[in-house]
């Protein structure tokens, strides 16, 4: 007779235990706590000194990021911020939309009793808080979802970073599992597809393009090797066969630049803005890299690019929203949940 020894585990409160537990913890952006000057202040300087994010010198950029950027920057953002907020609850819709994802998502795992929670790389809720919950609950095996569905070391990268770094002051270290970017998974590619099929099916007068817009990176990072352009290009691709479109009426283009060096073209803002001159006068736009409506999707595109398009000439500009908490995103993320968690149930 053969006699399998399986060694107790040990569980992240010091006590032996034998099977184990499994959660899933979601990671997106981060937002600031409220509009106002103070709040935003804190938020981009935390984002804003991050050096995946800023590859500089900092010798150079925080004295430019303290005097300069802080000073003006907090009160043009906190009024943009404002326009979007979700007064009723008192929170930006990308805090609103993360935790709707984590409570829906954690419908889909009650039975198997996996907990998922959600945390911010920056500002509240942190990393530090998502864990320890999960490792309160038991949890000594974890999935972690930063929520970008193509890559980028200024996002994924920098979110895992976070989590590592967490993970450092941690005695009974829980095993841990990240989810890579996955910019043409199907069920991501099909979760698309129908948003923009709802998204223009009902409207009076069909757009004659629709353009997709994902956030900028400057184009030095690229050249560096950050594979993010790849990914974006990865998911036009999928996108264009899946709906039987060219790369005439599916647009690629990229927004939010910041400051003044080269990043990743055609940028979003005057690219829509040339469209009424050519008689492009009735357009559709997806933003497919946000899993969740965010200043930059409901502010920028949905109220300063939309203002700008109609001011030229433009007839009809169609938001499309992103996947944020709706049936077809729950699918995605569950699926992508139990592709890593692999072994793990
Ligand atoms: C050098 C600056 C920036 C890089 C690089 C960058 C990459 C990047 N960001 C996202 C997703 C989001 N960014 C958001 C806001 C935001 N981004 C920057 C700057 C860089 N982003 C700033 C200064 C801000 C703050 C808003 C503002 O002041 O205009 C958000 C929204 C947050 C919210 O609360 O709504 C998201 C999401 C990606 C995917 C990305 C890399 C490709
Ligand atoms: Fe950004
Ligand atoms: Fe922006």
């Amino acid at each position: 007779m053969v006699f399998h020894y399986i060694p107790p585990r040990k569980r992240p409160d010091g006590a032996a235990r034998i099977a184990s537990r499994p959660g899933i913890l979601l990671l997106n952006l981060g937002t600031p706590d409220d509009t106002g000057y103070r709040s935003v202040r804190r938020y981009l300087s935390e984002f804003l000194s991050d050096r995946r994010v800023i590859e500089g010198s900092p010798v150079l950029w925080q004295p430019i990021l303290q005097g300069i950027v802080l000073t003006v920057r907090p009160g043009k953002s906190g009024k943009a911020y404002e326009r979007i907020w979700d007064k009723a609850r008192n929170e930006s819709p990308l805090r609103g939309y993360t935790r709707s994802q984590s409570e829906a998502l954690a419908q889909r795992f009650a039975a198997e009793d996996v907990p998922v929670t959600w945390a911010m790389r920056y500002g509240k809720p942190s990393v530090a808080v998502g864990l320890k919950e999960l490792m309160e609950h038991g949890c000594d095996r974890i999935l972690v979802m930063p929520l970008y569905p193509q890559y980028s070391a200024t996002t994924t990268a920098t979110a895992n970073d976070q989590l590592f770094r967490v993970l450092m002051k941690v005695r009974n270290q829980p095993a841990i599992r990240t989810l890579p970017a996955f910019p043409d998974h199907p069920a991501y590619i099909d979760a698309l597809a129908a948003s923009i099929q709802d998204g223009v099916a009902h409207l009076p007068t069909p757009p004659q393009m629709i353009v997709v817009s994902f956030h900028g990176l400057p184009q030095e990072y690229v050249d560096k090797g950050d594979s993010y352009q790849a990914d974006c290009i990865r998911t036009m691709e999928a996108l264009r066969a899946k709906l039987g479109m060219t790369a005439e009426t599916l647009v690629l283009t990229f927004q939010s630049r910041f400051g003044p060096t080269k990043w990743l073209e055609p940028y979003t803002a005057p690219f829509v803005e040339a469209l009424p001159e050519k008689g492009v006068k009735n357009i559709a736009v997806i933003t497919p890299g946000f899993m969740a409506d965010c200043i930059e999707t409901l502010d920028e595109i949905g109220n300063e690019v939309r203002d700008e398009f109609l001011a030229k000439g433009g007839e009809t500009f169609t938001l499309i929203p992103c996947l944020n908490d709706s049936p077809a995103c729950i699918d995605l993320l569950e699926q992508l949940a139990r592709q890593e968690l692999s072994g793990w149930l």
